[in-house]
């Protein structure tokens, strides 16, 4: 099933057809994958739905005065990746989701990137990926919600996924609680060796959600090098 959320807007007419975004949100169980699949399409927080039902939302949506058909799916895995060919091959990019109140929620994610990574070695084609850290409000009550090591847990990982698919391959922080919705782009990027912060980031444009302050957010400009067969020279939408 496939549910329709926005209308078409103005310019998205024949003569500028939508490009078409395909997203996939990956993440352990509870991680409050749905929640955000919910969120970022209705613009508001639903408690509300079957939470074990993997389904595929669309949206038309405009971004950068581009019209943009963008396609979600909100994945359910059982415990660890299962059956990943229906994403891997299906998304443009990728939502990674942990949930902040949970180590294991953390670490289970690496299990996510690390199949991206490899999944980009194997395909020769890299897809934007981005970790993010949800449930915030929950991170404050949480006796281990400090997690000193997380940072460089964080930072780690986006060395080794750089490392294996140099040419795209981003792993961003981010960190959403219940009404709000925050990337931390200046702090999260790791530049490679040569490359500024800036550079890298412009490797991708991502638009994020952000319903408290409405509207849509968008990042740097693409990169020269993304063709737009892959999707990705053109605004992905978060
Ligand atoms: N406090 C709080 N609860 C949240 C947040 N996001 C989601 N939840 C709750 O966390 C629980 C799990 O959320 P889901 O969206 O069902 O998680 P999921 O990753 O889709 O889980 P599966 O479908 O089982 O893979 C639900 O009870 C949500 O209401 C958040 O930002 N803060």
């Amino acid at each position: 099933m496939s549910l329709v959320f926005g209308k078409p807007r103005a310019g998205s007419g024949p003569q500028s057809a939508p490009l078409e975004v395909n997203l996939a949100i990956l993440g352990r169980r509870g991680a409050g994958k749905s929640a955000l699949t919910v969120k970022f399409l209705t613009r508001r927080f639903i408690s509300e739905y079957d939470p074990n039902l993997e389904d595929t939302y669309s949206s038309e949506e405009t971004v950068d005065h581009q019209p943009v058909h963008l396609r979600v799916m909100d994945t359910a895995d059982p415990d660890t990746p299962r059956n990943c060919e229906r994403y891997l091959n299906w998304a443009h990019a990728f939502l990674v989701v942990y949930s902040m109140d949970s180590r294991q929620s953390f670490k289970d994610s690496s299990s996510y990137l690390e199949l991206l990574a490899l999944h980009a070695k194997e395909t020769q084609r890299s897809s934007p990926a981005l970790l993010l850290g949800n449930k915030l409000d929950m991170a404050q009550y949480s006796t281990t919600s400090a997690f000193p090591s997380w940072d460089s847990d964080i930072h780690q990982m986006t060395f080794d996924l750089s490392s294996l698919s140099p040419q795209g391959h981003r792993v961003l922080r981010a960190e959403s609680c219940l009404l709000s919705f925050h990337l931390g782009w200046e702090d999260t990027w790791a530049p490679s060796e040569g490359q500024s912060a800036a550079a890298q980031k412009s490797l991708l444009t991502i638009c994020v959600s952000s319903p408290v302050r409405g509207g849509w957010v968008s990042g740097e400009t693409a990169s020269p090098g993304l063709s737009p067969a892959d999707g990705l020279a053109a605004p992905v939408l978060l």
